[in-house]
Parts: structure tokens; C-alpha cells; sequence
């Protein structure tokens, strides 16, 4: 086996871009541009949103009706670009001569951008999206087959047990205890590996059934560095009966 990872080009670079509070300019208001806001609104980008009112498709129009997007009810015009807190650019627009235009106008301005449906006209590319909570999922196929990116994330989607969000919340939730616990820097070492094997050891249908109670069961055991497992933490057995399992939360 290779010592370092071997390197694979041609893939995406996928990223969980904070867009929060950073201005989106979007271009259309059709069918593409309801899901394009839908994921920015969901990721708390403020959008200003550039379409002619006739052209709005319902879902659209329904959120510029509840003020969630500042609406400009024209087509583009190149000073739309003029604003220099415009963090991103994305188009879905039916007029592909406009499309190109905007795509290079703001590669002069060096703006990213999203030209929907044009490859060689995207800084980045979507993806087919799972949402639950703070769990996200993307499935990208760099291109090749977006459809199938659609079926491939239904069929990850519906491998996972049921309240996966709620439980990624609650181990977040953990996670903040132990910081209470275990406070300071020097402490860092010991906590990653600590809750690495959590992590490990529990399935992820013990953290779906977790309980706020289990939590402050569990990390009971962080001071003598053990790892019990979830029934054992619901039997309420003595810490310092948990056996140390033998691993070190990693696979050799
Ligand atoms: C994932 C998703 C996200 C989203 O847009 O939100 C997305 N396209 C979706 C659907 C979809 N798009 C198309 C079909 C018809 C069936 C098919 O072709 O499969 C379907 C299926 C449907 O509608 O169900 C047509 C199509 N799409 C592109 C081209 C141009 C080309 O390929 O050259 C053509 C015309 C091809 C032609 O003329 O034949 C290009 C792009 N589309 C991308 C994203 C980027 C690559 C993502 C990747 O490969 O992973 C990229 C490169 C740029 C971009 O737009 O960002 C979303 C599914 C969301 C979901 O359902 O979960
Ligand atoms: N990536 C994808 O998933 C995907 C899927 C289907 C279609 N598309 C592509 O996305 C584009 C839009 O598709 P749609 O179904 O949303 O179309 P649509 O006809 O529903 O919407 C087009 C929107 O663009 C607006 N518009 C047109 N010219 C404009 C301009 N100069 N300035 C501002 N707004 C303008 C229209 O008023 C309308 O709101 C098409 O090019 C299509 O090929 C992408």
C-alpha cells in the first residue's frame, strides 16, 4: 500500500462555503433560480435577486413577497456588478448571449459565479443536496451526470438511521460539555482521541437515542480515559468498571 494517499485529478474541490450575511447577486427568478435561493437562503445569504416581475415562477415570487430577498424587477444591466460587497454571481436565466456576458463580466470583475447549465461558464458547480439539520449532504459528479447525482443521494440519504440531524446536534452538544470538562489547550490531545472513540465505538442509532442524561453519564468516563458503551452507559454501571477496550480510537 501507497505510504501517502495516491493523487486522483479532475475532481471537485467541495467546500462548505459561510456565505452568511454575504451578498449573493442572483439572475432570473425561474424554476433553477427557486432552488438556487432556496439553498442560499438556507445557508443565511442575504440575495438580491435581478428578474423581470413576468418571468418569476410562484415559489420565487412567494419569497420576494416575504421580503426574504431584495428584488430589482428588471433584466441585468452590467452596473449590476458595480457593487463591491458582491461576494458570488449566480445566473438562471433562459437567454444563453446574456448568460455569457454576465459569466465575462464578472471574470474581469473576478467575481465567482454560477452559470446554470454552462460547465466551461461555472467557477463552481451545484450538487445534488441532503438537508437534516446541521447534516448536509452533497453528491457531486463533476459534470458527468446530475440525474445521477439525484439518485445517488436518495439512496445515501435513505441508508441513514431516522433523527440523524437531531443526533449530530446532540453530539455537538457533547462536544461542548467536554470543553467544560476539559477546558484548555493542553487538554486537546486527550479530548480528540477521547472523542474520537466515542465516536467510533457508539452506533449511530446510540446517538439518535441519546439522551441529555446519557451525556453527563458518558462523560463521566473522559477523566479516567475510557470509552463505555451505550448500554453500558444506560445501565448506569460504575466507571470504573468500563474496560479499556484495547484500541486507541484508531484502525491499524
Ligand atoms: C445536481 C443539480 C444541482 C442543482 O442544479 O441544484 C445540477 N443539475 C441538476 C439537475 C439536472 N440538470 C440537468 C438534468 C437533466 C438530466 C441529466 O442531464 O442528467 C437534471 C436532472 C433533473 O432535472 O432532474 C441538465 C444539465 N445540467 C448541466 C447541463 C450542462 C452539461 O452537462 O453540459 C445540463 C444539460 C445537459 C444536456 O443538454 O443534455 C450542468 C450542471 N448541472 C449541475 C447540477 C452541475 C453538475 C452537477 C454534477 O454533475 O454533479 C452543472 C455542471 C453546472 C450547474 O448548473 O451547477 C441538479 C439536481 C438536483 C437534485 O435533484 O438533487
Ligand atoms: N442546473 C440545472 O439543474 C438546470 C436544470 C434545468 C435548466 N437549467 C438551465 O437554467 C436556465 C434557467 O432555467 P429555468 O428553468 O429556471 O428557466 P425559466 O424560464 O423558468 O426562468 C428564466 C428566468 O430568467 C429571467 N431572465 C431572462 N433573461 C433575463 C435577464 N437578461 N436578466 C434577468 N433575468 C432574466 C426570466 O424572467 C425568468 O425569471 C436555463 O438556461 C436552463 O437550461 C439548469
Amino acid at each position: 500500500m501507497a505510504k501517502f494517499p495516491e493523487i486522483e485529478g479532475g475532481g471537485s474541490l467541495m467546500l462548505a462555503w459561510q456565505i452568511r450575511n454575504k451578498l449573493v447577486l442572483m439572475v432570473g427568478g425561474g424554476e433553477v433560480a427557486a432552488g438556487r435561493i432556496l439553498n442560499l437562503l438556507n445557508s443565511d445569504a442575504k440575495v438580491r435577486l435581478i428578474s423581470p416581475r413576468s418571468g418569476l415562477n410562484d415559489e420565487v415570487a412567494h419569497r420576494v413577497e416575504q421580503g426574504l430577498v431584495e428584488y430589482i424587477d428588471r433584466t441585468f444591466e452590467p452596473s449590476d456588478l458595480d457593487d463591491p460587497n458582491i461576494a458570488m454571481v449566480m445566473t438562471a436565466i433562459d437567454d444563453p448571449e446574456a448568460s455569457t456576458m454576465i459569466w465575462k463580466l464578472c471574470k474581469e470583475k473576478r467575481i465567482v459565479a454560477n452559470i446554470a447549465d454552462v460547465p466551461p461558464e461555472c467557477d463552481f458547480y451545484f450538487g445534488s443536496q441532503y438537508r437534516d439539520g446541521p447534516l448536509q449532504i452533497m453528491v457531486s459528479t463533476s459534470g458527468n451526470g446530475p440525474r445521477m447525482a439525484n439518485i445517488v443521494r436518495r439512496r445515501i440519504a435513505a441508508s441513514l438511521p431516522p433523527k440523524m440531524g437531531e443526533a449530530i446536534k446532540k453530539v455537538g452538544a457533547l462536544r461542548k460539555k467536554l470543553r467544560v470538562v476539559a477546558p484548555g489547550n493542553e487538554e486537546g490531545p486527550k479530548r480528540m482521541k477521547w472523542m474520537i472513540k466515542v465516536c467510533d465505538k457508539w452506533s449511530l442509532e446510540d446517538f439518535c437515542t441519546m439522551e441529555e442524561r446519557d451525556m453527563e453519564a458518558l462523560l463521566e468516563s473522559y477523566a479516567p480515559d475510557v470509552v463505555p458503551t451505550f448500554e453500558q452507559v444506560r445501565l448506569g454501571e460504575d466507571p470504573d468498571i468500563w474496560e479499556f477496550d484495547g484500541s486507541f480510537g484508531f484502525a491499524v
